[in-house]
């Protein structure tokens, strides 16, 4: 939070040392060329190379930075203003300087920050064109030429860099987001949508190259029991268990999803229903067998349904349902076993 608060403050200082910086020595060049006023010099060195300094003191004592920075930004493209009757509108430098003043408003990414700094830009111009007597003297020398390339490559560079830097820490952050949108908090396994989504793709991949896979929802049973008998902790706790028994059971390449309260759901790709039985045993059995260190009475069973995918299933709801179908059928039959869609010829697989 702290680190959010001086990210703009960061972000500006180097860029306003370096671009106010360059550009008073071009407008260095230009005033020597003019045989300018002390004055006129003096007004330069400030604006560039003291007011930098000054802006970062003044940000760094403020209690709200941010604000702070943003009424630094305005006094930097005020100075601007102020630069170009100084230099008697020598035009090179002038163009140079306002646009890069106005990129470097643009580039902290306020909405509209260079359409309010135009005002004070304008004042502080025709102020110091009102002090200065207006002096037009557009013609840039080549030695004006030369002194306004290394501002004009520096500080754009300088921009790219710290675009560049805000764009890799976006794009982590946004992966970060898309990662924590993918997982389920309470059992690490996937949140619904991507794992509907995976679904999908595997639906896509069969249509496309025949590739089998099966769909296994599973849901806990009696488990409105559990959380009325022993609370909604431990009733947490056996869905992370089962949750940990599903993925030491699943295959690498198997997507296992939480799908809402205590029913799970696990793509297994590739497989056909002997392997995704045997999975599906597994689970139930190391799911009967599990015992909670401190709650000794406590035990669990599951229901599973297993679906093959078929060629007819038009949509992701259909196979679901064909799942949720077998499902409800171990259910109906008994519970702590797993059934079939299309049903198996031999025995139901309980314990
Ligand atoms: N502790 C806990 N309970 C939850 C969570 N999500 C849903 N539940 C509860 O899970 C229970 C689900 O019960 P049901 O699936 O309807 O029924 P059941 O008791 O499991 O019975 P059968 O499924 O028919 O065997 C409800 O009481 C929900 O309040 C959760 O994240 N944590």
């Amino acid at each position: 939070m702290a680190d959010d608060f001086h990210r703009l403050p960061r972000l500006v200082y180097p860029l306003r040392v370096i671009g106010m910086g360059l550009g008073a020595v071009v407008a260095m060049v230009v005033l020597y060329e003019r045989d300018a006023a002390p004055a006129v010099w003096a007004l330069v060195v400030c604006g560039g190379f003291v007011w930098p300094h000054l802006a970062w003191w003044l940000t760094r004592r403020s209690s709200n930075p941010q604000r702070a920075e943003v009424r630094n930004l305005l006094v930097d493209s005020a100075i601007a203003g102020a630069f170009v009757p100084l230099m008697q509108f020598n035009l090179l430098p002038s163009v140079l300087l306002v646009t890069l003043t106005m990129v470097d408003k643009i580039s902290t990414g306020i909405r509209l920050l260079w359409l309010q700094s135009l005002p004070g830009m304008l004042a502080a111009g025709l102020l110091a064109a009102w002090w200065m007597n207006a002096p037009m003297a557009p013609e840039s020398s080549m030695r004006v030429v030369l002194a306004c390339l290394p501002m004009l490559v520096i500080h754009t560079l300088a921009v790219s860099v710290s675009s560049y830097r805000l764009i890799r820490q976006v794009s982590r952050q946004n992966r970060l987001l898309d990662e924590l949108g993918r997982i389920d908090p309470l059992t690490g396994l996937y949140g619904r949508a991507y794992w509907e989504q995976q679904v999908r793709d595997a639906q896509r991949l069969h249509a496309e190259t025949g590739a089998p896979a099966c769909l296994m929802m599973l849901d806990i049973d009696g488990f409105k029991q559990i959380n009325d008998r022993l609370g909604h902790t431990v009733g947490d706790d056996v869905i992370c268990t089962l949750s940990r028994i599903v993925r030491g059971c699943v295959r690498s390449g198997d997507c296992a999803g939480r799908y809402g309260g205590d029913e799970f759901a696990i793509l297994l790709r590739g497989a056909d229903m002997d392997q995704a039985q045997e999975i599906a045993q597994r689970i139930r059995i190391e799911a009967e067998n599990h015992r909670f260190r401190d709650h000794a009475e406590l035990s669990f069973t599951s229901s599973i349904g297993i679906a093959a995918l078929q060629p007819h299933y038009a949509s992701t709801r259909d196979w679901v349902a064909a799942a949720d179908a077998a499902l409800y059928q171990a259910k109906r039959a008994g519970r702590n076993r797993v059934e079939l869609r299309p049903p198996s010829r031999r025995a139901p697989l309980s314990a």
